[in-house]
């Protein structure tokens, strides 16, 4: 018996509002063949390979969880397909298929040679039902993983956040450092930064805290040039109210918006003073706009 299946092929870092569209025509298609949906991510997208690339948004294991939604996930590293031709490539990807569902930017094949025009013809030949997705836009710009980065470099977390269709996630381990947080009445859990994903601005933002328990607190991200001579970008959270010892604990941080750039002060007490205005100006903002 053959298993029939609708597929689409992409990067889908982020797993962004506009890929959503793509995956959500691929689930309708799906039912509408009584089919499975597969979902093909590429890992890296070719600037990785070209060496300007500013890092992934979300990690892949995340990616794959988002996915999943839409259909059974398959990733493909680029340079296990590259050397494809296009003809190839799109047998590869037509065999027992009935629907292929891309966007409009869609290339395929060896230097990126198939377009949707050969596309068409293919699916045409193969009685497969294509459907190429419109891109979707935000104020007359191209809703893109790229984008998306750029925003994130600038500290636009909020048109990032809605451009994402979720708040821009950073996790991990808390560690122990040099417990300088405590004494200066602000104790940070510091968490460390997957080396493969884009760096935020630096700067303090508004945060969501799940411990796993949800809390609000203020993240510091960045050299932390008051107090270090370092190039190692560190992630701090400073919790509010909340009093635990959560050494070896796996958080979850989600940036809601970005308060200020990090500076180098003079010395401490500026910085503590600062500190202390960053806290006062975020519980401002929480009573305003996301108190229940
Ligand atoms: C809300 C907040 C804002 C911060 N802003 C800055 C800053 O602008 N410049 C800076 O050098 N460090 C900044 N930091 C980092 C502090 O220097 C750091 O948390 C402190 O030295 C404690 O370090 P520890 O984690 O080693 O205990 C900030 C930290 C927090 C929590
Ligand atoms: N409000 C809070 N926010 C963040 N961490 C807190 C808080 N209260 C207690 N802690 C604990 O204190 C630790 C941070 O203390 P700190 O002196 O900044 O040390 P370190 O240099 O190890 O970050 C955290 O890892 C956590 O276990």
């Amino acid at each position: 018996m053959i298993f029939l299946r609708v597929v689409t092929v992409g990067v889908f870092d982020g797993v962004h509002i506009g890929h959503v569209e793509i995956l959500s025509r691929l689930k309708r298609l799906a039912e509408e063949f009584n089919s499975t949906s597969e979902i093909y991510t590429i890992v890296f997208p070719m600037e990785y390979y070209k060496g300007h690339f500013d890092g992934l948004l979300i990690p892949l294991e995340d990616r794959i969880t988002l996915l999943e939604v839409y259909g059974e996930v398959f990733p493909l590293e680029l340079n296990e397909i590259k050397d494809i031709d296009a003809s190839k490539f799109f047998e590869i990807i037509s065999k027992d298929t009935k629907g292929i569902v891309v966007g409009k930017d869609f290339r395929f094949g060896k230097n990126a040679k198939g377009d949707i025009s050969l596309l068409e013809k293919l699916c045409k030949k193969k009685n497969i039902k294509l459907e190429v997705v419109n891109d979707l836009t935000e104020n007359g710009k191209r809703v893109s993983s790229t984008l998306i980065r750029k925003l994130i470099k600038e500290g636009n977390i909020k048109l990032a956040n809605k451009l994402l269709g979720r708040a821009y996630p950073v996790y991990g381990k808390v560690y122990k450092d040099k417990q300088l947080g405590r004494k200066l009445g602000f104790p940070t859990a510091n968490i460390r930064r997957h080396k493969e994903l884009v760096i935020p601005k630096f700067g303090v933002y508004l945060s969501k805290v799940y411990t796993p328990k949800l809390y609000f607190g203020l993240v510091n991200i960045g050299l932390r040039p008051t107090v270090e001579k370092t190039k190692n970008v560190k992630y701090e959270v400073y919790i509010f109210d909340f009093n635990e010892n959560i050494y070896g604990k796996e958080i979850r941080v989600e940036l809601l918006e970005f308060l200020r750039a990090e500076e180098k002060f003079k010395n401490i007490n500026d910085l503590i003073n600062r500190m202390k205005e960053d806290e006062k100006l975020a519980k401002k903002i929480l009573e305003e706009k996301y108190a229940s």
